[in-house]
């Protein structure tokens, strides 16, 4: 069984679309814990629907944010997790995590990298009046959305486009392209046939 840990912040729809798509293809994956930093999120309840464990916790219990990883990276050493996927996960990953988990982290970016980094790539993307952006998923490394690109797919800006439209058009296609590079990237690492 190849276990890997999601974190996230929000609302949690590429968590539910990575654990269907888990689910439906009958692939060895099992999530071993949803890590999350915001104890309001909805996603927490979408990981109680599918029985993950949860452990969420604020940054402001903790010292500092390496007493912070320190914490998660024990749960995660007990899991024997082999891979962390960022869903939607607002907090920049140090290197306590990063140094653990070398070439073993995944981020999904809602732009076409480099374009449009940070917390807001759809909205930036909008006000910049760009015809096409998209989605990137990458390697994270210490700096921020710099890691080396995975995978990447267009989606065009049409011209009545606002915040709403644009953002349900670019989860349709992170919905898919996760799932899809997650399987990719566990190919490459020779754990998944
Ligand atoms: N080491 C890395 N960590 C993370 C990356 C990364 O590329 N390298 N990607 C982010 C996701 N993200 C954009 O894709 C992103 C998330 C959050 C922020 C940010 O600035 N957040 C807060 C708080 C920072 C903190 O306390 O850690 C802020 O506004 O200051 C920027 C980009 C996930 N992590
Ligand atoms: N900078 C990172 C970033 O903006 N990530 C974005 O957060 C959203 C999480 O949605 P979700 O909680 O519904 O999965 C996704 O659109 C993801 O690309």
């Amino acid at each position: 069984m190849i276990k890997i840990a999601v974190f996230a912040s929000g609302t949690g729809t590429n968590f539910v679309a990575l654990a269907q798509h888990i689910k439906h293809h009958r692939l060895p994956i099992q999530i071993t814990h949803l890590i999350c930093d915001q104890p309001q999120a909805t996603v927490i309840t979408r990981a109680r629907e599918f029985k993950v464990p949860v452990w969420v916790h604020q940054l402001k219990e903790f010292k500092d944010k390496t007493e912070y990883e320190q914490t998660i990276l024990q749960c995660l050493q007990e899991d024997q997790v082999q891979l962390i996927v960022l869903a939607g996960y607002m907090r920049i990953v140090t290197n306590t995590l990063l140094n653990a988990y070398p070439r073993a982290i995944l981020n999904i970016h809602p732009a076409l990298l480099p374009a449009f980094p940070g917390r807001h790539g759809i909205e930036d993307a909008l006000l910049a009046g760009v015809k096409i952006t998209g989605v990137t998923i990458h390697y994270v490394d210490a700096g921020v959305d710099s890691g080396p690109i995975i995978a990447q797919q267009p989606v065009k800006v049409l011209p009545h486009d606002d915040l709403a439209s644009l953002a349900n058009r670019i989860h349709q296609v992170e919905h898919q392209l996760y799932f899809d590079s997650l399987c990719q990237v566990l190919q490459d690492k020779k754990l998944l046939k």
